[in-house]
Order: C-alpha cells, then structure tokens, then sequence
C-alpha cells in the first residue's frame, strides 16, 4: 500500500511510521522542519509525487494552553492546513485519515460521547481540531478518528508525571475534576489500520478501554513507576491552567468496538508503553 504519513515523528505518527515499515507499506513521512503542512505548494507536491493511496494526517497544533495565544497557528495547521490535504486527496483519489480529540466536546454529558453528539468546544484546540473535521470531512473519501489522552513516544501526561517523580517530588497535584479515556498511541495506530482494511469511512471514536480522571491516570503511573509518592487531588480551577478542558470527556467507542475487538484497558497499555520507554 502506498501511504503518505504527516506529522510522522509525533507521538502517532511514530507508532504509525512503524507498523507501515513492519507492514511493507510504501512509506512518505513527513514533518516540520522539512515539511510544513501550512505550504500549500508543499503539500500539493508531496501528494501528487507520492500518489499515495491512503494519506494519514498526524500532524496537529497539539500544545492546548499556548493555542490559546496562539490562535492563528493553532487554526492553520489544524483546520486551513486539513482543507489543503483534503483537496489535493481527492486530485489523486487517496483516502485521507484524518485525527481528532474528545476536546471537541464541552464535557457537560453524563454519559460517553458518541459520534454524533454535537460538539461544543471550550478551547481554541477544541476549535481548531473542529473545524479541521470540518475540512476533513469534504474529502471524498474520509475516515475522522477522535481520541482521546494520547501517549506515545514523545512529549505527554505521562512524561509530565515521570518528570515530577525522577525529579524527586515529594507529592503530586493533579487535577481529579476532568475524566476521560487514555490512550496509547500505538494501538491506537493499529486500531487506525485495521478500520483501513476493514473499508471503513466517516466519524469514529477510538480509545483505550477505561475512564479515569488526571489523578488517577498519575496514581496509576506511580504506581506502575514504582513510586509510592501521594497524589492530591485538585480541581480545575487550582491548576489554574490558561485553556478550558472539558470536565468530561470519556468517548462512547461502541462504533469501533463492534467492528471487532476493543482496544485494551489503558492501564495495560500504560505498562507496555512504560516497558517500552524504560531507561
Ligand atoms: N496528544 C493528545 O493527547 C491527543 C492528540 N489527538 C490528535 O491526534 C493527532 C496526533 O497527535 P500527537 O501524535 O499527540 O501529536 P504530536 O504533537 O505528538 O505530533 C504532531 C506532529 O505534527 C508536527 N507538526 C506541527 N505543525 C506542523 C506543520 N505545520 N507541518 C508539519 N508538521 C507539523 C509536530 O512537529 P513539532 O513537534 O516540531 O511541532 C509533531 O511532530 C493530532 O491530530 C491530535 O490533535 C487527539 C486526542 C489526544
Ligand atoms: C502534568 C500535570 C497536569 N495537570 C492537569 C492540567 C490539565 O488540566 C490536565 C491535563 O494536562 P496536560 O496539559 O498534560 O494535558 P492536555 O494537554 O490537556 O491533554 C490534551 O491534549 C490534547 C492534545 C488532546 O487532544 C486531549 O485529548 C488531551 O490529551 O492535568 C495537573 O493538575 N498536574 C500535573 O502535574
């Protein structure tokens, strides 16, 4: 299979660089500083060279605070930039694979998110990544994939909270007011894989099995860790961080799930990313 790959040293696009090679894909992986996918003639050369038959696009303005003083940025990579890819998809009929985040919603549910609840984002991220759907969506063939609280190799919660331990923190303070669903990135990647071979296009919510808030997502890399440092719960507003998060953002992943197996639950794949990552 012919795959172009954006954003292909980020914490996805690795897994996704990685199962293609042990896939024989024919691969074209992209990423800042050697490509912008904010160049649209960029963009449009690297499509119509590789003439990909399927293009995953995992790259994204991910950094949820500096969005908020970052606007303009955030929209051009995670909205304008997906218009451009969709367009030169269709030129040369590639399915576009394109990512999204449960910050689309406002976390006012009580129940999971499904795909076709209406978003509401609170966050210029939130914004951004929704009007990239938007963009994604008017690509023939489409397949949007929302997750959720992703780790993988790279910068995130989980290094975060390593950071704090190896530094020698005595406690932890995390937030334990907003819930969701961590994920892995690489099965996450793999999950990517098998709704392509299964033919499947549209809107997907994928995640790991499981909910949890913050504090328990960080009581959980302690442990695992090792570490038997307390965790103290705090709420949103004492983190005090600049962008709005959702309170509750746990995705309803039904619509995957009966396609086959469910990803499994987030606390095992935080030990093989752990084993992976072990220094
Ligand atoms: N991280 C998360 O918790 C979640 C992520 N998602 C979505 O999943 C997808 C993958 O996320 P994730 O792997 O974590 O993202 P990362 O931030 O790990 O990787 C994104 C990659 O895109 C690159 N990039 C940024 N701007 C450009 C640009 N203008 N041109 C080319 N490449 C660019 C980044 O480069 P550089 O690092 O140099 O900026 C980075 O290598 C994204 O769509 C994201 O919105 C959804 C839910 C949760
Ligand atoms: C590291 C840390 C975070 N927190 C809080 C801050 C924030 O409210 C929450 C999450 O922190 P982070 O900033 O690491 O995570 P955040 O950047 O909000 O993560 C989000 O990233 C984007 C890209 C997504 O799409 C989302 O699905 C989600 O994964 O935890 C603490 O309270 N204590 C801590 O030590």
């Amino acid at each position: 299979m012919r795959v172009l790959i954006t954003g292909a040293r980020g914490q996805l696009g690795r897994a996704l660089v990685d199962l293609g090679r042990g896939q024989g894909w024919q691969l074209w992986a992209y990423d800042l500083p050697e490509f912008d996918l904010t160049d649209v003639g960029a963009v449009q050369e690297a499509v119509r060279t590789a003439q990909p038959e399927v293009i995953f696009n995992a790259a994204a303005f991910t950094a949820v605070d500096r969005a908020e003083e970052e606007p303009e940025a955030a929209f051009a990579v995670n909205a304008r930039a997906v218009a451009t890819l969709a367009s030169v998809a269709d030129e040369v009929g590639a399915l576009l694979v394109h990512l999204s985040t449960d910050y689309v919603f406002d976390g006012q549910n009580s129940r999971p998110y499904r795909e076709d609840d209406p978003p509401n984002p609170l966050s210029v991220y939130g914004r951004s990544k929704l009007e990239g759907e938007k963009a994604a969506a008017r690509a023939s063939k489409h397949l949007i994939v929302r997750t959720s609280w992703l780790f993988g190799r790279g910068w995130n919660f989980v290094e975060a909270i390593r950071k704090q331990l190896l530094g020698g923190a005595r406690q932890l303070r995390v937030v334990a007011d907003q819930f969701g669903r961590p994920t892995y990135a690489e099965d996450l990647a793999e999950a990517l894989v098998r709704l392509v071979n299964a033919g499947a296009y549209g809107l997907f919510h994928v995640a790991n099995t499981g909910e949890t808030n913050w504090a328990g997502f960080a009581r959980e890399i302690a442990a695992q860790l090792g570490f038997s440092v307390p965790v103290v719960d705090i709420s949103t507003e004492e983190a005090g961080r600049p962008a709005p998060r959702p309170r509750y953002s746990v995705l309803d992943t039904a619509k995957f799930d009966s396609l086959g197996q469910p990803l499994p639950p987030w606390q095992e794949a935080l030990a093989r990313y752990l084993r992976a990552t072990s220094r």
